[in-house]
């Protein structure tokens, strides 16, 4: 597996540099007025820059309130919340939104604004120029995915709800703060876009580095996305803070072990990308050739398929010897459409197995960042991760029941 100990798995690395603040958490506590007792009491946590955290727990146990707390949505009524050393349990609220971000549930986007203004909000109001929020509003849609040309002048109500989480996001990073907030963010989507949307974050947080503290029910997202989750019992007491590695081979107690769930080898399948496996180089050619072409690179590579790319390099459609025009004719249309069909890099190992399970043909190709192949991961690759990962749950629970410890 790629990660080891508690080191951040997008925070700073050697050489790299987090535009994350560190946040810390002192003696936090919430007794909302009039409540018998505190909704959140005395949590104490320390939060690296450019890592992502992720807070899990049951229902009513307090994690939103704990998280409105960091950017005083909601006012502590005691302890500290520090943001690179800096106390901002006391600052001016606008002067803290400028350090936090927060995203929300079903995007929490105004109905009565474009997508521009409500991306504009923060930067407007901490006093942008026009010019420099005009170039920012461009380069969040970017950033996001979405094209600014088209989506621009769209109210919310004419996006889907992946889209608007999209601005969600869009919205919560114009500013540039080091700190976003989530909470829930992907909780109102359907499963597929929830996939999508998780596996854009990672991808931003490469790039951004920002620190995230991320609020959800759904233990498989946290595993996906945290470099250390905290799992919470009760007015937000925590039961666990590590990383998902160690939660799932080590819960701490009965509490976490039913947080985890059944099948923990295979949640891990979470947690390794495809950028961490075999990725293998399959014959290819263009969907400029022709057939004597593709007879001639059939024969070469000694396979019985090849894949088409497109003239940007992306992945078009499998094409098998079986498929070619007899008698020999035009290649158009021949073999079968890759049709968005491909895993990213940044995929997890579930992902890539789903994705080969459900085509059937025991591969699928993977595609960089604009889309373009760079290989192919195939079952036997997948299964051998799955292996691994059963191997060293049974290697491990040999040496706990030896007396070791698995650190011993
Ligand atoms: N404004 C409020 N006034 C009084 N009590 C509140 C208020 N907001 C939350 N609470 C109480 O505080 C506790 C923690 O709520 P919170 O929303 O933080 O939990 P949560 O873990 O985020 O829950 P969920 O997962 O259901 O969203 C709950 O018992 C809730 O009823």
């Amino acid at each position: 597996m790629r990660r080891t100990g508690t080191a951040p798995r997008s925070g700073p690395r050697p050489g790299g540099r987090s535009h994350g603040a560190r946040i810390g958490l002192e003696n936090l506590s919430k007794r909302y007025p009039g409540a018998s007792g505190p909704s959140v009491e005395d949590v104490s946590m320390e939060i690296g820059a450019g890592e992502t955290v992720v807070l899990v727990g049951p229902s009513g146990c307090g994690k939103s309130t704990t998280l409105k707390m960091i950017n005083r949505l909601i006012e502590p009524t005691g302890g500290r919340i520090r943001i690179d050393g800096e106390d901002v349990t006391a600052i001016d609220p606008v002067r803290l939104r400028r350090k936090v971000g927060y995203a929300i549930q079903s995007s929490g986007l105004f109905p009565h604004m474009t997508v521009a203004q409500n991306i504009a909000l923060v930067p407007r109001m901490i006093g942008w120029s026009a010019a420099r929020i005009r170039d920012r509003v461009e380069e969040m849609l970017d950033l996001v995915g979405l094209d600014p040309g088209e989506f621009h002048d769209r109210y919310p109500r004419r996006l889907s709800g992946g889209q608007q989480q999209r601005v969600g996001v869009a919205r919560a990073l114009a500013a540039d703060p080091p700190v976003l907030l989530m909470d829930e963010p992907f909780g109102a989507v359907d499963p597929i876009t929830r996939d999508h949307l998780q596996d854009e974050l990672i991808r931003l947080q490469r790039e951004l580095r920002k620190t995230i503290v991320f609020v959800t029910h759904d233990f498989d997202e946290a595993i996906k996305l945290a470099d250390r989750i905290a799992v919470l019992r009760e007015r937000s007491h925590i039961a666990q803070f590590d990383t998902p590695e160690a939660i799932l081979t080590h819960p701490a107690d009965d509490f976490v072990s039913g947080f985890v769930g059944a099948g923990a080898a295979l949640k891990r399948l979470n947690l390794t990308r495809v950028r961490d496996v075999r990725v293998v180089a399959h014959p290819t050619v263009s969907v400029d050739d022709t057939l004597p072409d593709v007879v001639r690179r059939l024969d070469a590579c000694g396979r019985d398929e090849v894949l088409v790319l497109d003239l940007s390099g992306r992945p078009r459609r499998w094409l098998r010897r079986a498929d070619l025009p007899d008698p020999p004719g035009p290649l158009d249309g021949a073999g079968t459409p890759v049709d968005g069909a491909t895993v990213g890099e940044d995929a997890t190992l579930r992902d890539a197995l789903e994705a080969v399970l459900t085509n059937g043909s025991g591969r699928v190709a993977v595609t960089g960042p604009q889309g373009e192949y760079t290989g192919v991961v195939d079952v036997g690759t997948l299964m051998d991760a799955v292996h691994e990962l059963l191997e060293d749950d049974r290697r491990r629970a040999g040496r706990d029941t030896d007396g070791q410890g698995w650190e011993g």
